[in-house]
This record gives structure tokens, C-alpha cells and sequence, in this order.
């Protein structure tokens, strides 16, 4: 801002006034916005900037000077018995260092703490409580009035309209932010998606626009939530904002868990960067941290400014953002076969990384993006680790572009997707064969707790699960007799992909590897070298490389260029640091096959293993040795043996470990041994009518409906009937049920968190079943004790302090249990 004369800086405020104003209306009338939050802070910020330089061109109307929204002609108008503030925000810490030195100066001392909370992102709201009873909610407005919004506030469930208990004052006012939960919005979009109607742009404007709307019944239907964050009123009898929020949590209203107290700024910091990726996984969006004052007669003394109080301020984490060209849409298929599109992008660089990719979520993302092959898009990176697409450079689309159109069949098996009602994700029907789902199925079978088959990790499962030795867990026992056949098998780690129609792609590393004679540790640092180049660029770089390696140059060179060829005649989607393994292998196999075959085969296949196989080609030995060059690692003997001895040990592992391996919904680990040992056999369990299963303490409809559904699937049953021929447990043992030590932990649930001397993790958790206690893994109100290790949680431990669960020792536990 330096040295603009009078003159210019009071043509930039006129204009900046304009804008800001423009967009306040916008955001606040109309629930839109065209720019992000932050160019808005920005010119904000250059704005105070301004004005500061020249206090005498400050309006007393300047948006700097107050809140930005406004009363509105539908709702009774209320005046708020407290003004109703904004923050000061900002993105840096040296900012927050000298906000640190503010309250230090203010205070003339340094005997105060922060009170840290997360900054949700929706509409303030206060509510004001007389007698125990909700009279009003007003929104912000524009600070001094805002609209009277009670009917609608009223139809959010989780805002209690009266209080219960003794020491709740006559009067008082609570203000928090009412939100709408990201799976709402998510569910709410689709809904719109279905009946055609125009997609909602984020959770924050629509839950704005929805308090506003004239019908409670619609509003009623929209589920929004509410979180809390300040209380006002004469004789609450508090002196800290903690405190405060104790009581609200006492008095039922609903509080976010993810508060913390701060001693200094430095744990403000450490706060900050705990929820900088953290809060992603959070029930709704956040677009910050509120750092505010604990202390209310410290509060007085700094007071306020027009706009906002002294004693806190908002910091914003910033989504830095690049712009970036769409190269190709492909999609993951998860162990649930759920479908996540991918768009993969040219390279660019973001927030200190190389950015190639970003999630696009769902199908409707792609439709609110309206994206079409070959946009410009922006791309940002909040705290995400994969970044996301926020928009569309519309002046960049060409005119023939086309929109992306979603697949309708599974990348992995082929099968025509589904999309539940409801529902954002696609998913893929083939539960049994769809690869990534029998992974899903399979490592849960062998996990630790189940069959605990340690040796078979996921690439080995994945390997032979993509190569059609393994599809059901009975597969496994089937194993020992193709010993043989294993033997050479592919490997492939993260050595493919697969593009949106299905065709096998490989890592460039090893097509480079393959094609030419370099060494794969100098393409490895070729690939680092250029890893922020396009592939196209990349090539060409490439053959500079090999030329200066002078080493069977003109060999090298034919093969690159023969290669880059046939890379454009096969024409598939760019996926950078991967090629299409068509034109890879059209370099070896000669004219027996053409390029157009190569690509429909690997279409259908997952390995180049498989491929070769698939094409029965007569290849010569150099040729084989080539396409090694190309394939992942292969199973050696020992890995083999290992896997096949790992497996045959698994058939002691006594019924219970068995039923949970089996991986019937809803029965966990604790369900598993509750069944096995009250029924003693899978026959019985089959048999139970529903009457006898919801005899057993913890077996509620849910789990009646699960047991019911998968025993009357065949291919279950005839799982099950493989499995036992191949002599695994189907019945209780009393010698395999772990003696009963004691009943001193009767009735208990019991949870152990953090590192323990005396037990590993499965060791305490089988201590804590055989005195009869139950193992439960998460924090809730229904916990009776928590065992406390070394380094437990501190979310956890707060948590447990809030629903006051007891918390003992890990030598206390040992007293009580040997005592
Ligand atoms: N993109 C646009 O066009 C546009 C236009 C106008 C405003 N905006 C955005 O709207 C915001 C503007 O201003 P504002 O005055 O509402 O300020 P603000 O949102 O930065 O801060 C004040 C508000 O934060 C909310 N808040 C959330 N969690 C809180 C917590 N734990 N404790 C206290 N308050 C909490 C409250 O509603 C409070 O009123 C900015 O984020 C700005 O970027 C954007
Ligand atoms: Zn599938």
C-alpha cells in the first residue's frame, strides 16, 4: 500500500466500498457468493488499510465500520439487547503474535489464558430464555436489529425450547451458529439432483437461505443444527467463558466437543494446526479457529471497536488455489464398492506440493462443477490432503467441449453401477467378485482378531484376488494345491491404474524402464526432476536425457520416439506419472497383435500377467524379458510357503474368531463371541428363531436382521460349507474359551487407551474379557471405566472428563483385577 496519493486512495475506497457492498448483499440477501472468502477479507483488508493511512476519508458508513448483513421486510424486526459482533479475522500467524501483544499491552500483564474453538461456518443466531422456556431467536442482522426467525428456529431439534433443572437463570441470552450438517446438504442436493432442480452451491449459504424461508414445515424438513458459544445475562454467576460453557453443556444445549483451553499463543498455534486437516472430518465445515479471551473482567477492560471485540479474534485457514487443466475423469472403486471419481489434472504447483489430482466426491459434484473434458479449472487446497476443483474458467471452454459424462459401469468388474435413494455415492452391486470388495471382505477375514493370519498382508491378497485365485475366504484353503501356479505371480503394489473405461495403465517409471536401456535409478531421478511437466513435455525432456546418458543412443531414441507414436495412436485419457499399457506392450509383442486388440484386452484385464496370458502369444525370450521389465514384483518361494503355512495354522482359530471372520453385517467382535458362546455352533446360530436371539443381552433387531439376511444367501451357506470342509472351527470348544479369571469387571464396559507396560493392545483387551468384563472402543456416555496408558489421547481424555467417566491407572486396573 505504499505512497498512493490522497486523491487515488479516495477513488480505491469509493470502489472498494462499491464492491464490498455489492457482495454483502449478495451473501446476506441473497445466500450467494461469486468470489471466496478470502478475496472478500482481502479487500477488506486493503480497505482498513486504506483507511487507516487516511482516517479523514473514512465514512461513517464504511463496510469497515460495521457487520455486514441486514434486517429483511419478511420477518418482525428485533433489537438485540447486545450488539451483535463480528471478528477481527486474519490468515498469518505473525498477526495472531501481534494480536497475543495487543491483549498483553491492554492487560499490563500476561496472566490470561485463551479459550479456542473451532469457527463454524453458518448463521450467528441468539436465543433468548425466560423462565426456562425459548421466547425468541433473532439473527444478527445488521448488529443493533435483526429478524425475528422463532418458528423457524423452533423446528431444530437439537435447540430445547424448555430447560429442565434448578439453577437456571430467569433471563438470559445464548448465541451460537446454526449450520447444516455436510451429509444434509449432501442428501438435500440429490434429492434437488433427482427432481431436476438447480444444485445448492455450499452447507453455509443454504443453511442461510433456509432460516429465512417463510414456511417452517420446509425448514423443518431441512434438519439443521445448531452449535453454541456464548452466554449473556445479569446473575449467571460466571467469570470465565470455560465456565459458561459448562454450564450451557449442563443445561443441555449442544456444544461442540472440540473446544480447548490455551495457556499462551503458542498452544493456540498447536491448536490451530491440530485442526487445520482434523476438522475435515467434522460433521460440518469450519472455515477457522476463534481464539477469544477466557476471562470476562478481562474481556471489560479491552472492550470494543465499532465492529469487534478486542478480546478475540478469528483466524482463517486459507484454501491456497491454482488454476489447472482437466485431463481425464477416472474412478476408485472402495472395499464397500463405493465409487469416487478422480479428476486428474496437469501437474501444478500448490501450498508447497505438486498437485495432479483432486477428489471430485460424487456425480453431483461433477454436475454442480458442470465440468466438460479439457476445462480450466481452479483448484484449491485448504488443509485437504487430496485438493479439491472449486470452480470453472468458463472463458477457457471450448466450444466443442463436452460434459463429463459419469460411468455407468464398475472400472473394476464391469458391472452396471447402482445409486441408492438417498444417496451420494454410486456404488457397484458385485459384493462377491468386484475386486476392491473381496479385498474388503478378505483382509478382514485374516485380520488379527479374526483368523489372524499375519503372512497374507493386503498387496499379496490384492495379487491374487486380481489374479483370480481368490475371490470368497473359502478360496484361501484351495490355495495349497495351485502351490505352483503362484509362483511368478504379479505383484502390483501401485504399479497400475485404471482409467474411467476401464483400460489398464502403468507407472511411466517402468514403461520407460522397459522401453529403453537407461537404468531404473536414473529414470527415478528423472521422474523427480521433472515431475512438475506434463507428460508430452516429459517425453521430449526425456530424449534429451538420453541422449546426454550416451549410452546406445540411437537405439534409445528410435524406441522413445516409436513409442511417443504409438502413445497417439491409441489416444486414451491422460493420467500423469502413468501410461496406458497398450502402447507399452505393442513395442514387444511384434506384429502378432495389433495396437487396436492390445487396448481391448487390457480393458478387461489387471495385470500385464494377465494380459500375456489372455493373448496366448509365442514370445521369444527377449521379448519375455522385456515385459518383465514392465510387470510389478512377482511371489518368490518363500513368500508362497510363508502365506500357504500362515493359512493352514488359521484352522485352530477356535469358532468365535471364525464367525467374526466371516464378516455378517453388524456383528463385531464382541457380537461374535456373545453368539458363539451362547449358541456353540453355526447350525444353532442358523437355526435361532428371532425370539431366541433377542434372549441374549445385546443382540437387538438390527443384528436379528443381519444373521437372518446372510443365512438365507446360498452362496454364504456354501461358503461356510467350504470352509468346514476344509476343517475350520464351527463349534465351541470349551478348551478354546480363554479361562475365566474372574468376574470382578461383571457388567462393565471397559475401554483402554494409550501404551500400557504390561499388555500389548490385544493382551489387555482379552485381561478385560476374561474378568468378565466387556471391551468397547469409543468414548460415550454408557462407558463404566477407562483404563489411562501412557500418551492417551487428549481429545479422548477430554472427552472422557466432559461425560465424567472414570479414568483409573493401568496399576490400579492390575490392583483390581488380581486383588
Ligand atoms: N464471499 C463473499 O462474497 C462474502 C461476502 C461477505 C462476507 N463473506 C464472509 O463472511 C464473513 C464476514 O463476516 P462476519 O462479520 O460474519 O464475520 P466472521 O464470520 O468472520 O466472524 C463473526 C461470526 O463468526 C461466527 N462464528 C462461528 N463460530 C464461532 C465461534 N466459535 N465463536 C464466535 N463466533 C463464531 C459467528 O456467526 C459470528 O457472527 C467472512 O468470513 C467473509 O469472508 C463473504
Ligand atoms: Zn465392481
Amino acid at each position: 500500500m505504499n505512497q498512493i496519493s490522497k486523491e487515488e486512495a479516495q477513488q480505491r475506497i469509493a470502489k472498494l466500498t462499491q464492491t464490498i457492498h455489492y457482495h454483502n448483499n449478495l451473501y446476506y440477501q441473497e445466500d450467494r457468493n461469486e468470489i471466496s472468502d478470502y478475496e472478500f477479507d482481502q479487500l477488506l483488508q486493503e480497505l482498513i488499510e486504506l483507511e487507516e493511512e487516511y482516517p479523514e476519508l473514512k465514512a461513517k458508513n464504511s463496510p469497515s465500520q460495521h457487520v455486514g448483513g441486514t434486517i429483511t421486510k419478511n420477518f418482525e424486526t428485533v433489537e438485540h439487547e447486545t450488539r451483535m459482533l463480528s471478528l477481527g479475522n486474519t490468515y498469518s500467524m505473525e498477526e495472531l503474535m501481534a494480536f497475543d501483544e495487543r491483549v498483553a499491552k491492554g492487560l499490563g500483564h500476561r496472566d490470561y489464558s485463551y479459550f479456542c474453538e473451532l469457527k463454524f461456518d453458518g448463521v450467528a443466531i441468539s436465543l433468548v430464555y425466560e423462565n426456562g422456556e425459548l421466547q425468541r431467536a433473532v439473527t444478527r442482522g445488521d448488529g443493533y436489529r435483526g429478524d425475528n426467525v422463532t418458528a423457524n428456529v423452533r423446528t431444530i431439534k437439537n435447540i430445547p425450547q424448555y430447560l429442565e433443572g434448578k439453577d437456571i437463570p430467569e433471563k438470559f441470552e445464548i448465541r451460537g451458529e446454526i449450520f447444516m450438517p455436510i451429509r444434509e446438504f449432501e442428501k438435500l442436493n440429490i434429492e434437488r439432483g433427482e427432481k431436476g432442480e438447480a444444485l445448492l452451491a455450499n452447507p453455509r449459504n443454504t443453511a442461510s437461505g433456509t432460516l429465512k424461508m417463510q414456511d417452517s414445515s420446509v425448514v423443518a424438513k431441512r434438519r439443521l443444527n445448531c452449535y453454541f458459544y456464548q452466554l449473556l445475562g445479569d446473575e449467571i454467576g460466571v467469570e470465565t467463558h470455560n465456565e459458561a460453557m459448562l454450564l450451557l453443556e449442563k443445561w443441555g444445549f449442544n456444544i461442540s466437543p472440540t473446544y480447548q483451553n490455551c495457556t499462551d499463543i503458542q498452544s493456540v498455534f498447536g491448536f490451530i494446526e491440530k485442526w487445520r486437516e482434523e476438522r475435515l472430518s467434522l460433521p460440518l465445515d469450519t472455515d477457522g479457529v476463534v481464539i477469544k479471551l477466557n476471562n470476562y473482567e478481562q474481556r471489560e477492560t479491552l472492550g470494543f471497536t465499532a465492529k469487534i471485540p478486542r478480546w478475540a479474534i478469528a483466524y482463517k485457514y486459507q484454501a491456497e488455489s491454482a488454476e489447472s487443466k482437466l485431463m481425464s475423469v477416472t474412478y476408485q472403486v472402495g472395499r464397500t464398492g463405493a465409487i469416487t471419481p478422480v479428476a486428474n489434472l496437469s501437474p501444478v504447483q500448490l501450498a508447497g506440493t505438486t498437485v495432479k489430482r483432486a477428489s471430485l466426491h460424487n456425480a453431483n459434484e461433477i454436475l454442480r462443477l458442470d465440468l466438460h473434458d479439457g476445462d480450466t479449472v481452479f483448484v484449491e487446497k485448504g488443509g485437504e490432503i487430496i485438493p479439491k476443483i472449486t470452480g470453472v474458467a468458463l472463458e477457457n471452454r471450448l466450444s466443442e467441449a463436452k460434459p463429463i459424462q459419469y460411468i455407468s459401469h464398475c472400472p473394476e468388474c464391469g458391472t452396471a453401477l447402482e445409486r441408492n435413494e438417498g444417496e451420494a455415492k454410486h456404488f457397484c452391486p458385485n459384493v462377491e467378485s468386484c475386486p476392491p470388495q473381496a479385498l474388503g471382505r478378505i483382509e478382514h477375514f485374516v485380520h488379527k482378531r479374526a483368523m489372524n493370519i499375519d503372512s497374507m498382508g493386503t498387496e499379496r491378497i490384492r495379487a491374487l484376488i486380481n489374479q483370480g485365485y481368490v475371490e470368497s475366504p473359502a478360496d484361501l484353503y484351495d490355495l495349497e494345491a495351485k502351490k505352483d501356479q503362484l509362483l511368478g505371480l504379479e505383484i502390483n503394489t501401485d504399479q497400475y491404474e485404471k482409467n474411467g473405461s476401464g483400460h489398464l495403465y502403468v507407472t511411466l517409471r517402468k514403461a520407460l524402464y522397459a522401453i529403453t536401456d537407461s537404468s531404473l535409478s536414473a529414470i527415478d531421478k528423472f521422474i523427480t526432476d521433472t515431475e512438475t511437466l506434463e507428460l508430452q513435455a516429459r517425453l521430449t525432456v526425456f530424449e534429451e536425457f538420453i541422449r546426454s546418458q550416451k549410452k546406445k543412443t540411437a537405439q534409445n531414441v528410435a524406441s522413445l520416439e516409436k513409442f511417443i507414436a504409438l502413445l497417439h495412436e491409441a489416444n486414451l485419457d491422460t493420467i500423469e506419472d502413468f501410461v496406458p499399457v497398450a502402447p507399452c506392450l505393442a513395442m514387444f509383442v511384434g506384429k502378432q497383435v495389433t495396437l487396436e486388440h492390445l487396448i481391448s484386452v487390457s480393458q478387461r484385464e489387471n495385470t500385464i500377467h494377465d494380459i500375456i496370458l489372455a493373448l496366448d502369444l509365442d514370445l521369444a525370450s527377449e521379448q519375455m524379458d522385456k515385459i518383465q521389465k514392465l510387470k510389478g514384483n512377482t511371489f518368490q518361494e518363500g513368500v508362497v510357503s510363508n502365506m500357504l503355512s500362515g493359512i493352514k495354522a488359521s484352522l485352530s482359530q477356535p469358532f468365535e474368531k471364525v464367525l467374526f471372520g466371516l464378516g455378517i453385517r453388524n456383528i463385531g467382535e464382541n457380537t461374535a463371541q456373545l453368539l458363539a458362546r451362547h449358541f456353540k455352533s453355526i447350525e444353532a446360530i442358523q437355526g435361532a428363531s428371532t425370539e431366541e436371539l433377542l434372549e441374549i443381552n445385546g443382540v437387538g433387531e438390527t443384528l436379528v436382521h443381519s444373521i437372518h439376511e446372510f443365512f438365507a444367501i446360498d452362496k454364504n451357506l456354501n461358503t461356510i460349507q467350504r470352509l468346514r470342509d476344509s476343517g475350520l472351527q464351527f463349534q465351541l470348544k470349551e478348551e478354546d474359551l480363554p479361562a475365566q479369571a474372574s468376574q470382578k469387571l461383571e457388567g462393565l464396559k471397559v475401554l483402554a487407551s494409550g501404551k500400557f507396560e504390561h499388555f500389548n493392545r490385544d493382551e489387555i483387551i482379552d485381561a478385560i474379557a476374561a474378568h468378565g468384563g466387556t471391551y468397547v472402543k469409543s468414548v460415550s456416555k454408557t462407558l463404566d471405566l477407562i483404563i489411562e496408558g501412557a500418551d492417551m489421547g487428549p481429545s479422548k481424555k477430554e472427552k472422557a472428563d466432559k461425560l465424567g467417566i472414570k479414568m483409573i491407572s493401568e496399576e490400579a486396573f492390575l490392583k483390581m483385577i488380581n486383588d
